[in-house]
């Protein structure tokens, strides 16, 4: 049977399922069954689900959670998260409600510049690109002029154009490395449509340009496109009290604690192997959030990433330091978002999320996602040097071991009662499962 098709693209819905079914399946109608039972009822809702991306046969559901009790500069905020782990959600809403108590998270965008680059190749004299450079640089925004029209009118637009040497990395290697400023949108689109309106101009103008000889006017341009590293678009977030008004339920010692938790920072600051687990935490909130509000995750998590190694070595994103019996948790982080473009006007439920939020601006909502990433990290850390990890997370995760024995829901009661006293482990819930079955 042949497993390649041409032309998938060109079916129904329908038939793409069948072809799928026909070619991959042997419970054909269970897999059917499957698939069709994920559609949504409202058939107008689905078309619009089918829509976003290609060749869609179906939904695939994430869990919407809330994070209530978020005091964000004086502001309130229940945060929607979009995530499929256990326990992040409870871990989230568990360091609010904590921190709610100390005076709440303070949070600043720093900066909010988005960079975009056309790569192009001169085989030439680099002085006499340099005065190309000069020469075009008016033209390359003035015939960007129909695009950036509206972005001006908000307050952004383009704010700068340098021409880059490159070619001692790479022979003959140069860019045109723009900054943008997209105020409420994540600005890919309108980044990369100037880009190429540059490379366009830049093109056809060396061409006419007399100093240039032959091989220097045809400079062939590679690509143009935005980057995702935005290290000039930067947020912080932080919290802060003194060591002392750390103590609580959990924290009975809390010199002790804070001390504790500033070593496990410090270690992830100079290890990367624990950065990168430490990070991973940090991005449990991070993403959750990034995703409910219809945002591009794989964007920010190249651009955070690339930035907690800025410096050579792969470090962690978050800082704590414990100074005069203050004890300081804060996180710095690239983070470029919108509220306006892509997903965000059209699926209902980021509508939802951007509703949930008070309508925030891309700085409100960078201000916003950080704030959940260091509640995020707190509730990691703060679990790990205390009772460890496992406790809270397999506490969470016991309703998903449940499902997967298909747990009734008399026996999911009697098991969470159970567990309540006793340590969660795979296979001690199975153990259980069965005796309870015997
Ligand atoms: C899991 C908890 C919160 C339990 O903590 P607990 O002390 O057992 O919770 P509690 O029952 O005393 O409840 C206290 C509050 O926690 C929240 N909470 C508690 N339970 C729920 C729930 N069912 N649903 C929603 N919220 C919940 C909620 O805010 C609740 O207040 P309330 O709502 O009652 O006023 C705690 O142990 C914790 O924060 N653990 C950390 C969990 C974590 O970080 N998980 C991430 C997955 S592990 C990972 O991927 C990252 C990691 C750890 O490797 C990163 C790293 O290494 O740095
Ligand atoms: N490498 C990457 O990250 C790439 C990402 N993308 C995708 O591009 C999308 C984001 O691109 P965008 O240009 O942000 O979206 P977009 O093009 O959908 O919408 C942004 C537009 O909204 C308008 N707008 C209205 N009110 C505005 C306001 N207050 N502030 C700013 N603009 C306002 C502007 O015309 C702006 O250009 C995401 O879906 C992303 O996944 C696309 C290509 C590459």
């Amino acid at each position: 049977m042949q497993k390649t098709i041409s032309g998938f693209s060109k079916l129904s819905k329908s038939q793409k399922i069948e072809w799928l079914l026909d070619t991959y399946f042997t419970e054909k109608d269970n897999a059917k069954a499957l698939v069709e039972c994920y559609w949504n009822t409202n058939e107008k809702l689905q078309k619009l689900h089918d829509e976003f991306i290609e060749n869609t046969i179906t939904n695939y559901y994430l869990p919407l959670g809330i994070a209530p009790n978020f005091l964000i500069n004086e502001t309130f905020y229940a945060i929607p998260m979009a995530i499929e782990e256990s326990s992040v959600v409870a871990a989230a809403s568990k360091a609010a409600k904590f921190w709610l108590e100390r005076g709440g998270f303070k949070a600043q965008v720093i900066s909010t510049e988005k960079i975009g680059q056309v790569h192009f190749i001169y085989n030439g004299d680099s002085k006499k690109l340099e005065a190309f450079f000069a020469h075009i640089k008016p033209k390359l925004i003035s015939d960007t002029a129909a695009i950036t029209k509206s972005m001006e009118r908000r307050g952004g637009g383009i704010l700068d154009i340098e021409l880059r040497n490159k070619a001692e990395d790479l022979p003959n290697y140069y860019q045109l490395h723009a900054t943008f400023e997209t105020m409420d949108a994540m600005g890919a689109n309108f980044i990369n449509t100037c880009l190429e309106q540059f490379a366009s101009t830049f093109k056809s103008e060396a061409l006419l340009f007399d100093a240039f000889n032959e091989q220097e006017k045809h400079l062939s341009i590679v690509m143009s496109i935005l980057s995702n590293y935005v290290p000039e678009c930067v947020v912080r977030a932080e919290v802060s009290c003194k060591v002392e008004d750390l103590k609580s339920k959990d924290i009975p010692n809390p010199e002790e604690f804070a001390l504790k938790f500033k070593q496990a920072v410090d270690i992830a600051k100079i290890e990367p192997y624990r950065a990168v687990t430490h990070n991973k935490g940090i991005m449990n909130g991070i993403d959750a959030v990034v995703l409910a509000t219809g945002n591009d995750f794989r964007a920010v998590e190249a651009g955070v990433h690339a930035y907690a190694a800025k410096d050579g070595s792969y470090t962690s994103l978050t800082h704590c330091s414990v100074n005069d019996g203050i004890f300081k948790f804060w996180i710095e982080i690239p983070l470029a978002l919108g509220t306006v473009g892509g997903l965000t006007s059209i699926h209902p439920l980021v509508k939802f999320a951007l509703e949930l939020l008070q309508k925030p601006t891309a700085k409100d909502l960078m201000k916003i996602v950080a704030v959940a990433g260091l509640a995020q990290n707190f509730g990691a850390v703060k679990s790990l040097t205390t009772t460890g990890i496992q406790e809270g997370h397999m506490k969470m995760h016991l309703m998903n071991i449940l499902n997967q024995f298909e747990a009734t829901d008399l026996e999911k009661s009697q098991l969470i009662e159970h567990f309540k006293t006793n340590v969660v482990s795979h296979s001690l819930v199975e153990e259980a499962i069965k005796n309870l079955r015997k």
